[in-house]
């Protein structure tokens, strides 16, 4: 493509030196996967600055460069600079790509909690419906029955217009993605127009990278910016807000109050919940096998959605019936022992309670929760997911998450501030261990909790990614004190 067709597409160019007439051959945003003819986008990052690689990048073969800084490049290499380079990157990776996202019908969700599981209902729901789609999000990418890694929740605007691409060339119509707090603030979905926005809820999580609650809830508000259509949690406190501050055309959802979806006779069990969806009048039974209040608003959220996408209430109620958990979603681990072990994602201290008040609703015997958090995260999440635990929990182990460049014993001691004074618990560093511990101890009728690591088959521990899978060594011990009866 021509630099020309590019730099049309660009809002807030500054200035521009070189040749305009040349061809670009790839975009990328890091030099080391610069190639003969790339344009390079500097950006300036949260630990390095791009701009100190484009010497790198040009001696590798570049030969454009969109920055932000004044620079001075050699002869016969252009040099863009811009206001913003990461909206930049967005708008140019846009139309190099030929503006996939126009050609497909894209369903943001937003939200502390709930994204992931969201995302898959829309996706079950749209397969019920015939209508071939992809699902973009922190367990991976899939492309109709593809399963791909993913790295981040909500990828980089280069690739994920690359994705979408690759979608179309597989025949997707539509695709259900997360979109991340980060990925707004940092412009990764810029230029999607998205068909219909959810809005989940919000809770602490993040205020490492939003310097206050209220930048992280202006964060997500941007995705509503973004959308034709909005479907909000109206339950929730920051729902009701965004609901008052949005002229888009909106369905709200609700158990608890006044809402254009409600759930009515709400049931909960260890099977997982019904309810009976009232839709200005309209009614229809809802199944979903996965337990807990949440689920009730993560399929509220997805029919809500549905909707908008004109897909019909049996349909969606057929969807949901078959839906059989999302992996490391409240996924139980089964060795036919005689107690339950689930391993579950949460690692908010919203999410935690939420687990754990489900726990609390069906369990006979008693909770025994194994947990750490995340290193290089919002520390102040901390003391406060300790309490949830301590407070729901019969005995606890507090272990290590992902420590990344963290001391995992100082990350464990920031969990301790929060807890209950009577709290019973231990503190192993090493996940394994502690997992094992609780599989040891646990007893007929009782819950283990392995909470926080969800689908990660890996730790990430200083530089190192080691594979770990929390629902593989729980397996491995589950069979171990099997084999010792
Ligand atoms: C805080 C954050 O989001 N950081 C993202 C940000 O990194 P950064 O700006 O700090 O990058 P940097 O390492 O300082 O480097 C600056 C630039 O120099 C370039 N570079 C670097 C080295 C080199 O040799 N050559 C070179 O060109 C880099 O490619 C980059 O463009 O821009 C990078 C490039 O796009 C991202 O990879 C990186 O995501 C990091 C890995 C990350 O961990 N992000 C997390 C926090 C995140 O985004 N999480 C949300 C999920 C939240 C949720 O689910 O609740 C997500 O959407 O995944
Ligand atoms: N609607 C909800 N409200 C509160 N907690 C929820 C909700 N849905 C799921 N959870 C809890 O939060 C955990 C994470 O859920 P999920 O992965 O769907 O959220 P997410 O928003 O995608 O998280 P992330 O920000 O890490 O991508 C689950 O394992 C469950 O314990
Ligand atoms: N998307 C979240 C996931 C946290 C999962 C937890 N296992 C951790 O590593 O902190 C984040 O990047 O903050
Ligand atoms: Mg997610």
């Amino acid at each position: 493509m021509k630099a020309m067709n590019v730099l049309e597409n660009l809002s807030e160019i500054l200035s521009v030196k070189g040749p305009k007439d040349i061809n670009i051959a790839s975009i990328t945003y890091d030099s080391r996967k610069v190639e003969k003819g790339s344009l390079f986008v500097a950006i300036r990052g949260f630990k390095l600055d791009g701009h100190d690689f484009i010497e790198d990048a040009i001696k590798n073969g570049a030969v454009g460069v969109i920055g932000e800084k004044e620079m001075n490049l050699p002869d016969g290499v252009l040099y863009v600079r811009v206001k913003n380079s990461r909206k930049a990157l967005s708008q140019a990776s846009s139309i190099f790509f030929g503006k996939p996202a126009e050609k497909l019908k894209i369903v943001g969700v937003t939200g502390t909690n709930g994204k992931t599981t969201t995302t898959y209902l829309i996706k079950a729901i749209l397969d019920e419906a015939g209508l071939p789609s992809g699902v973009i999000g922190t367990v991976g990418l899939c492309i109709k029955d593809k399963v791909l890694p993913s790295e981040r929740t909500t990828p980089e605007s280069l690739d994920l217009n690359r994705i979408f691409v690759e979608m179309l060339d597989e025949g997707v119509e539509y695709v259900s993605m997360e979109v991340s707090s980060h990925s707004l603030k940092l412009h990764r979905v810029d230029d999607i127009r998205f068909e219909v926005g959810v809005f989940t809820n919000l809770t602490q999580d993040h205020l490492d990278f939003h310097e206050s609650f209220d930048d992280y809830y202006s964060s997500k508000k941007k995705l509503f910016y973004l959308s034709k259509r909005a479907a909000i949690n109206i339950d929730d406190p920051n729902g009701r807000r965004m609901c008052g501050e949005l002229d888009i055309p909106t369905l709200t959802y609700a158990i608890e109050g006044k809402a254009d979806l409600k759930a009515e006779d709400v049931r909960i069990d260890s099977n997982g919940v019904t309810f009976k969806l009232n839709f200005y009048g309209k009614q229809k039974n809802i199944v979903y096998k996965v337990p807990g209040k949440f689920s009730v608003y993560n399929s509220l959220a997805a029919i809500s959605a549905c909707l908008f996408l004109g897909i019909d209430l049996d349909t969606m109620a057929k969807a949901l019936e078959k839906v059989r958990g999302v992996p490391g979603r409240f996924e139980p681990v089964d060795e036919g022992q005689d107690f339950t072990v689930i391993v579950d994602y949460a690692h908010t201290p919203d999410g935690l309670e939420n687990v754990l008040m489900t726990i609390k609703s069906f369990v006979k015997g008693k909770i025994i929760t194994v947990f750490g958090a995340g290193g290089d995260r919002d520390r102040s999440k901390r003391p406060l997911m300790g309490r949830v635990v301590s407070e729901y929990s019969d005995y606890f182990i507090i272990t290590s998450d992902n420590p990344r460049s963290e001391d995992p014993e100082a990350i464990i001691n920031d969990i301790e501030k929060g807890l209950d004074k009577n709290s019973k618990y231990e503190k192993i560093v090493d996940r394994r261990a502690a997992i094992k511990r609780a599989i040891e101890m646990a007893s007929r009728g009782d819950v283990v909790l392995i909470a926080g690591k969800g689908h990660e088959n890996y730790q990430i521990i200083k530089d190192e990614v080691i594979p770990f899978d929390d629902r593989e060594v729980a397996r491995e011990f589950l069979k171990e004190k099997g084999r010792m009866r």
